[in-house]
């Protein structure tokens, strides 16, 4: 058994080594993920002990940031019966050797045995009633070590393990209640793979997991309750033979197409975009798009509308161009709504011209709002999406976007299984698909593993936030295409650029995700989130996110791209 001396160099080995926010980045299914680890994991329980260091070594973090110190903490595990519970009783037994009284509560009549014992022997109290509330010997727990079940359950939790957490769920949400949950590899109780919540779920305030991302740290609706999820490298492998369920793009590939103009650039070169926004109902939904496009970076902004929206637009953007010529990148659709005829009938005609009629690329298009609802029509007339035409519904708008294509489902069921809705309007349309969930997902029409994004800060959750959304994505798109184009103009190698020589749909995909980054890190710097953990913000309007694109823009490229190296668009692949 380790020493105390050697627990303490073992745990601030850990804690130095467990790589905050998903280091690696591609989700892989649960079978997978045990099918490749039995062979090293079979008849030892060395890969629990490295996970039990890595859980306590968090533990240790998060004690320390509320309370100062770990002696005398108050730590409560709750403990199933299998390997996921193992690892939470010897991070229990660890802790206690650093002077926390540690309590467990099974869940089960055979929690694991050689854990238990240690446990035991380290001065953990096992104690066998569900908790009444999250006290420990009659004070409220620092922290709760939520050990209840992992990669190897399924289904809703059982009543036993149900009864533990239903006080926790009721004593407040993170950051609103006086103990800190640390989940060992999911919060117990969530669809590991799919990101479902087929039952009550104890939502924690940090996660660690092994190996890689489980489906349920990137996929909502799970996802938001995992916390801030760091994952650790055991020494076993990655699943590559399968194909992840989702993955997180690296901020590096975003970074790179979003390239500082050099001396050969001009206006042209850094991407048009023509806006169809805003209408006499919603005149400022063109303000917010126009802005968004242009602190994004576009080179120039064209807007269509009605006059009011665009003397609106004038009055606040004079270098708005009132007039659609030839684009990189439209936008259809923010600000208006498909009862409207006449601006409907404008939307139609630009989506018409922008969609495909045969097997050539269409115009790049983001397809927004009140177009959403014209697109099944449009299909049924004989023209076709490709990936350069990207959807930005949110779960009600694709819930009514796949009823229309005769796919029905409803908002909730949506919201429910957002991935699964995502990948379905992709499948079903041709398109690339932003659905707005938190996180945000990115379906491309090809399949694959969904990209996973972080939303940004519940203050984005305003009106005309969207708008922005969708005027920045015009804008990266814009860019991304006068790249491609200008790429094409030359030798193969001469011209390096952009996102030159990426497939369409992976392009696409990028531009979207690079938008969302852009979008969410604008929030949070709008907010004041940005401040770090322990800042919940401040309110904020959505021409404010606009505001702050150009400079949550600039900080992505500073913090992606440390030593101005442009990352190599060629690797990206599929994840
Ligand atoms: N591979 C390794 O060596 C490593 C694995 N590691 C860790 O092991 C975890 C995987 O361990 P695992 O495979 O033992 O499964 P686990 O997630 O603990 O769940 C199974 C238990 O839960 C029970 N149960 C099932 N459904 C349930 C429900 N709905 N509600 C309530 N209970 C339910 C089920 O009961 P049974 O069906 O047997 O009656 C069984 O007792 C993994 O997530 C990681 O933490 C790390 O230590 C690194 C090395
Ligand atoms: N809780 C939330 N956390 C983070 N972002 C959110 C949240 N709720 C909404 N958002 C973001 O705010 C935007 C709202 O878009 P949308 O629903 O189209 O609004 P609008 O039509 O008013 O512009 C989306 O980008 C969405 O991802
Ligand atoms: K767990």
């Amino acid at each position: 058994m380790p020493t105390a001396m050697s627990d303490a160099r073992v745990l601030e080995a850990a804690e130095c080594a467990a790589t905050p926010t998903l280091a690696r980045r591609a989700a892989y299914p649960a079978r997978a993920i045990a099918r490749a680890e039995a062979p090293l994991t079979a008849g030892t329980d060395q890969y629990m002990r490295r996970a039990a260091r890595a859980v306590a070594g968090a533990c240790l973090a998060e004690l320390r940031e509320l309370r100062g110190s770990v002696a005398g903490s108050r730590v409560l595990v709750l403990v199933g019966g299998g390997r996921n519970g193992g690892d939470a009783l010897l991070a229990g037994a660890l802790l206690a050797r650093r002077g926390a009284r540690v309590e467990a509560r099974p869940a089960t009549d055979h929690p694991h045995g050689a854990a238990l014992s240690e446990a035991r022997a380290a001065g953990v109290a096992v104690a066998d009633a569900p908790a009444p509330s999250p006290v420990l010997g009659g004070a409220a727990a620092d922290l709760i070590i939520d050990g209840l079940t992992g990669i190897g359950a399924s289904g809703p939790l059982r009543p036993r393990a149900a009864a533990l957490i239903a006080p926790l769920i009721a004593a407040g949400a993170p950051g609103e209640r006086a103990f800190r949950v640390l989940a060992v590899d999911v919060p117990s109780g969530v669809g590991v793979d799919d990101g479902s919540l087929p039952g009550p779920v104890l939502a924690a305030d940090r996660t660690v997991t092994f190996t890689c991302p489980r489906g349920a740290h990137l996929l909502p609706p799970a996802a938001p309750l995992s916390g801030r999820v760091d994952v650790v490298d055991l020494g076993l492998p990655v699943p590559t033979g399968s194909e992840p369920l989702a993955s997180v793009p690296d901020p590096a590939l975003l970074a790179a197409l979003l390239r500082a103009p050099g001396a050969t650039d001009h206006k042209y070169t850094r991407g048009v975009v023509g806006l169809h926004a805003g209408s006499e109902a919603y005149p400022g939904a063109a303000v917010l798009a126009v802005s968004g496009a242009i602190r994004a970076g576009v080179g120039m902004a064209r807007i269509q509308a009605p006059r009011r929206a665009v003397d609106l637009v004038l009055a606040s953007r004079p270098e708005a161009v009132p007039a659609i010529g030839r684009c990189q990148a439209i936008v259809v659709g923010p600000g208006t709504h498909r009862a409207d005829q006449p601006r409907a009938e404008e939307l139609r005609g630009a989506l018409r011209a922008a969609l495909r009629r045969g097997s050539g690329e269409g115009q790049w298009a983001v397809i927004d709002a009140g177009a959403l609802p014209l697109l099944p029509d449009l299909l049924g007339e004989g023209l076709i999406c490709g990936p350069e035409h990207v959807l930005t519904p949110h779960a009600g708008e694709a819930a009514a976007l796949l009823s229309g294509l005769g796919l029905p489902a409803t908002r909730e069921e949506v919201e429910a299984a957002p991935a699964s809705a995502a990948r379905g309007l992709a499948g079903a349309t041709g398109a690339t698909v932003i659905l707005k969930a938190v996180p945000a997902l990115i379906a491309r029409p090809g399949g694959g593993p969904v990209l996973s994004l972080d939303a940004g800060p519940g203050w984005l959750a305003t009106a005309g936030s969207g708008d922005v959304l969708a005027g920045a994505l015009g804008a990266v798109l814009a860019a991304v295409r006068a790249d491609r184009e200008r790429a094409e103009g030359h030798q193969r190698g001469e011209l390096s650029i952009g996102a030159a020589g990426l497939l369409l749909e992976d392009a696409v995909a990028l531009a979207a995700a690079a938008s969302v980054r852009l979008h969410a890190d604008a929030g949070r710097l709008a907010s004041g989130q940005a401040l770090g953990r322990g800042h919940e913000g401040r309110p904020i309007a959505a021409l404010d996110v606009a505001d702050h694109l150009s400079c949550a823009r600039q900080r992505l490229r500073a913090q992606a791209l440390p030593h101005d190296q442009p990352a190599s668009l060629a690797e990206t692949g599929r994840n």
